[in-house]
């Protein structure tokens, strides 16, 4: 059913790429019509084709099939055993907070209307911007700071809740720390939560779409701490490659009830992406009915912030990313121009090398790469390059 509905995007948008294509339908929790109305606001002279009979739409929006491939479906995971088992760069917190201080919180943060923002993003080339919106807090205001390729000035002080948050949450993440195998490319001074991203959904149909989340001032391997307040929805989650064991990737919702920590440990952000989706079924709270809120608490890296390359062609900041696509590139680090999300063509790149202050080679040997165990598929690509040499 999927690649029936695949072939029908390719068909109206040949400019598209597959895996676009394939991630915005999932994203659209593979209902076609939504997936084609996002595509002619960025192809608007696309030919309209009827869709065929084979992959119409219930009325509900969601494809009536005899689906066996799991791309529409997620696996639900409930229980703290269930997720850290299942999602190995993962660990989960249920009841965090004392309850009075989860509930202080959420009562500051949903009085705080002012200074929250739609994010905007480009897709195929065009000016987006999310339906949930979004706000920067830290815990000191004196410099500058890039959050998603925006600078920001100002951004206000955490609340005394806040901070205490801050403070219980860099205990927890420190010790999990010490107890944790290191990665190879991650930092080894002691996690701090100093910054935060606030995520407000006020209603059910506010979404925040398949992505993972930017390394470039936190560095590889870093660790995002994600704490929950309010509304339950359910937070997503899918490899950012297909296993070539079947098809496509199984997909795994966790649903993140009030005072839940969710900790990405180093490696979740190269290995998965995640995503909070649009949603008919969540459990409302007592306190903000309908209100989500989620702080991303970041530890932003002096290493990353002051030496980040800039591009030689258009002079704008370069982005961190991991090569995922191809299992015989796979794992390298590599800095891409943020041109691109500005609208602006540019093909600026450098491959990362994080043993230099400047951050970057020209050299492919020299390159930065990191594969993870699990990834059976690029360790045996990357034995026999080796054997090749
Ligand atoms: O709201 C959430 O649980 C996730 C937030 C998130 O993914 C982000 O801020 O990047
Ligand atoms: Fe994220």
């Amino acid at each position: 059913m999927t690649d029936a509905k695949l072939s029908h995007l390719k068909l109206s948008f040949p400019e598209a790429d597959e895996s676009s294509l394939l991630e915005l339908l999932i994203s659209c929790d593979g209902s076609l019509p939504t997936a084609e109305s996002i595509l002619f606001e960025s192809f608007p002279n696309a030919k309209r084709r009827k869709i065929n009979n084979h992959s119409k739409q219930s009325n509900s929006g969601v494809a009536k099939s005899s689906n066996t491939t799991n791309v529409n479906k997620p696996v639900y995971l409930y229980s703290k055993e269930d997720i850290e088992t299942t999602v190995p760069y993962s660990t989960i917190h249920y009841d965090f907070l004392p309850k009075e201080l989860a509930d202080s919180l959420l009562e500051t943060l949903i009085k705080d209307k002012k200074g929250f923002q739609p994010q905007e993003f480009y897709l195929f080339g065009n000016k987006c911007v999310s339906n949930h919106m979004s706000k920067v807090y830290g815990s000191s205001t004196s410099d500058e700071l890039y959050y998603n390729g925006k600078k920001y000035k100002s951004r206000d002080r955490y609340s005394d809740s806040m901070k205490m948050t801050q403070l219980l949450i860099e205990d927890q993440v420190n010790k999990e720390l010490k107890e944790r195998p290191s990665l190879p490319f991650q930092s080894d001074i002691p996690w701090r939560g100093d910054l935060a991203v606030s995520n407000r959904f006020n209603s059910k149909s506010n979404n925040l779409d398949w992505h993972s989340d930017r390394m470039t001032y936190i560095g590889p391997h870093c660790v995002i701490a994600s704490f929950t307040i309010g509304a339950t929805r359910d937070f997503r989650i899918r490899k950012q490659y297909n296993d070539p064991n079947s098809k496509f990737n199984t997909m795994y919702a966790i649903p993140l009830p009030h005072n839940t920590l969710f900790i990405m440990h180093a490696g979740f952000q190269e290995e998965y992406k995640h995503c909070i989706p649009a949603t008919t079924e969540f459990t409302p709270h007592e306190i903000s009915g309908t209100i989500r809120m989620n702080l991303t608490y970041r530890h932003y890296l002096p290493k990353f912030q002051e030496n980040l390359p800039m591009c030689s062609r258009c002079g704008n900041q370069m982005d961190l990313r991991r090569s995922f696509k191809d299992p015989k590139t796979r794992g390298r680090y590599i800095w891409v121009c943020t041109g691109g999300y500005l609208g602006k063509e540019c093909n600026g790149f450098h491959y990362a090398d994080f043993t230099k202050k400047c951050l970057y080679t020209d050299d492919v040997e020299e390159c930065s790469r990191w594969i993870s165990r699990e990834d059976k598929e690029a360790l045996q690509c990357f034995r026999e390059s080796l054997m090749n040499k």
